[in-house]
């Protein structure tokens, strides 16, 4: 992974709202096929530093590419390139899960036959061809979840944004939900990924710990755990963040 050019590239990245600085200084690069994990507690500048990099929200100073598109000057075709589910995903409760596909495939530009093939790639994949033509108010929100994961890849982006993707399901639902990601970064796709839940560190490539808008740490879950002389991530935050 280390001999391929980075698919994220960000240095001196800052976002000031007012006299607050949100996201300060932070630089860090990331590969193709990797899991990038993002950690903080809340309130730290996750969800400001994925903004800036999905090309959603402008940054105060620094500089970054992503897909090796410019963050200011490239954000419609960083749109294209890259995949996001946000904390607050909408899929349309009232409309069956194909008739979401159907939706969103719709919105980034794919033809109707492409449209029907990578919607029943995905629900093959995630077991759910019988449920197709369900309303999506029917189903429980893990199942909401993996579908929201589905939809923001239907373009085949070559990276894909979370915004702690699996917040409010229970353990067993987030592990398959890991399983997915896991299995999407191995057939090649970038995964960046907020979280604050530290178990999910572990299935990372390499984590970044940011606190109070600083990246603190980054590396390895191993190398870190090694560095902090901790038994788990949790306890490499929690030595972290107590400074
Ligand atoms: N548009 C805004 N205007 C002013 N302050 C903002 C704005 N957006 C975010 N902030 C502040 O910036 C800080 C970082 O917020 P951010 O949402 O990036 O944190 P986070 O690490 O993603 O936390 P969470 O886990 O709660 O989502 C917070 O103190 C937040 O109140």
């Amino acid at each position: 992974m280390s001999n391929t050019r980075p698919i994220i590239q960000a240095e001196q990245l800052t976002k000031v709202f007012g006299n607050f600085t949100a996201v300060n200084r932070i630089s860090f690069e990331v590969s193709p096929g990797e899991i990038f994990g993002f950690l903080g507690a809340n309130g730290a500048g996750k969800t400001t530093a994925m903004r800036m990099l999905t090309g959603l929200l402008s940054p105060s100073a620094g500089k970054a590419t992503v897909a090796g598109f410019d963050i200011y000057k490239q954000t419609e075709k960083i749109k294209r390139h890259i995949g996001y589910m946000s904390q607050k995903f909408s899929l349309y409760d009232d409309l069956s899960i194909r008739e979401n596909f159907r939706f969103y495939g719709g919105i980034y530009g794919l033809s109707t036959s492409m449209i029907r093939k990578q919607t029943d790639d995905m629900l093959e994949k995630m077991g759910l061809t019988s449920e197709k033509n369900t309303l999506l108010k029917a189903l429980p929100l893990g199942w909401k979840q993996k579908l929201a994961f589905a939809i923001a890849m239907i373009h085949r982006p070559e990276i894909i944004f979370l915004d702690e993707p699996t917040g409010g399901v229970d353990p067993v639902t987030r592990r398959q939900f890991w399983d997915l990601i896991t299995e999407t970064a191995y057939q090649g796709t970038t995964i960046f990924v907020t979280t604050h839940y530290m178990d999910e560190a572990e299935y990372c490539h390499r984590i970044s710990m940011m606190v109070d808008g600083k990246i603190k740490a980054l590396d390895s879950p191993k190398s870190l755990k090694k560095q902090f002389d901790a038994g788990s991530m949790d306890e490499v935050f929690l030595k972290l963040a107590r400074g």
